[in-house]
């Protein structure tokens, strides 16, 4: 099972926000979406999950067209943040009749795992989803999407708002439902470090194009940061892929991405380190607010 995006393109009237995006998220992975503010991520889930229509370009399941196609979206869950506001659909609803709102309208509605994660998460049933805190309201979007058993589960910034101790759960039950299930997960977020081990594959939105999609292991191994002396670090980056070389007085730096097979070593007056994902992300997308 695989979702196909083709070459899908978004206009909220004359801005383009979406750019022409060719994707492919396959069945049994976890999938980092990273991107700044407003790169387009939020409008790209929500096209992937036909909740919003894109203005150019497919989304396919399994070949099939998802828009208006009720049994390819069965298996696609798009768990947005529920707006509390007094004109939301959810505005007056408990959490135990939102549980119920939910259990009609997914098909593979899992009751029990529903209950499960709202005791864990010390959900009162009762209460107004109105009257929960921001955190509360995520543990709750977080309980929806894992519960939904949807082939394809997209969440948007579910950690927001979220303590550490709670983060660590989210974390920790998603990798629990991954490894017992074949789903696909897609997360965005902008906590980017504690997230990255769990990531499989990260994308990089940037301004509503693609920049990256690439196994997050490989894509780690495969970046060093230089620096030194810029004659030295000049010998030692020549004909690499690099991004950012800054030079301060007599000393460069520079992220150096190698190609497969391409290997990298010190000398004198050079440093080599590895960088996180966070680093290459600033790098990559930082632009002039780079520090
Ligand atoms: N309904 C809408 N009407 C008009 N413009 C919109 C609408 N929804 C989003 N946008 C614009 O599209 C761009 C991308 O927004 P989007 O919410 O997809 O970004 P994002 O990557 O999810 O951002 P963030 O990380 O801040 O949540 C922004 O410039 C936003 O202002």
């Amino acid at each position: 099972m695989k979702i196909e995006c083709r070459d899908v393109r978004k206009n909220y009237k004359k801005k383009e926000v979406l750019k022409g995006i060719d994707l492919v998220l396959e069945k049994g992975k976890i999938y980092g979406l990273i991107g700044r503010n407003g790169a387009g991520k939020t409008t790209l889930l929500s096209i992937l999950s036909a909740q919003n229509p894109a203005s150019f370009g497919n989304i396919l399941l399994d070949g099939r067209e998802i828009w208006e196609n009720a049994e390819a979206l069965s298996h696609i869950y798009f768990a947005r943040e529920i707006i509390t506001s007094s004109n939301s659909n959810a505005s007056g609803l408990k959490v135990k009749e939102y549980l119920k709102l939910a259990e009609t309208y997914l098909p593979r509605w899992d009751k029990d795992m529903a209950q499960r994660l709202t005791e864990l998460f010390h959900l009162d049933r009762k209460q107004r989803i109105t009257k929960l805190s921001k955190g509360m309201v995520s543990m709750l979007q977080i309980v929806v999407a894992l519960a939904s058993k949807a082939d394809f589960t997209f969440l948007d910034e579910p950690v927001s708002g979220l303590d550490v101790v709670a983060r660590e759960a989210f974390y920790r039950l998603l990798l629990e439902e991954f490894t017992e299930t074949e789903r696909t997960f897609v997360i965005s977020t902008h906590i980017i470090e504690e997230a990255a081990d769990i990531f499989e594959e990260v994308i990089f939105l940037h301004e509503g194009k693609i920049l990256l999609k690439e196994n997050t292991q490989d894509l780690l191994e495969h970046s060093v940061y230089v620096s030194g002396k810029t004659e030295a670090v000049d010998r030692l980056i020549q004909g690499k892929q690099i991004y950012c070389p800054e030079v301060l007085g007599r000393s460069k730096s520079a992220l150096v991405r190698l190609r497969e097979g391409e290997r990298l070593s010190g000398g004198e007056g050079v440093t080599l380190q590895g960088v996180n994902l966070q680093k290459i992300f600033v790098v990559l997308c930082g632009g002039e607010e780079r520090v």
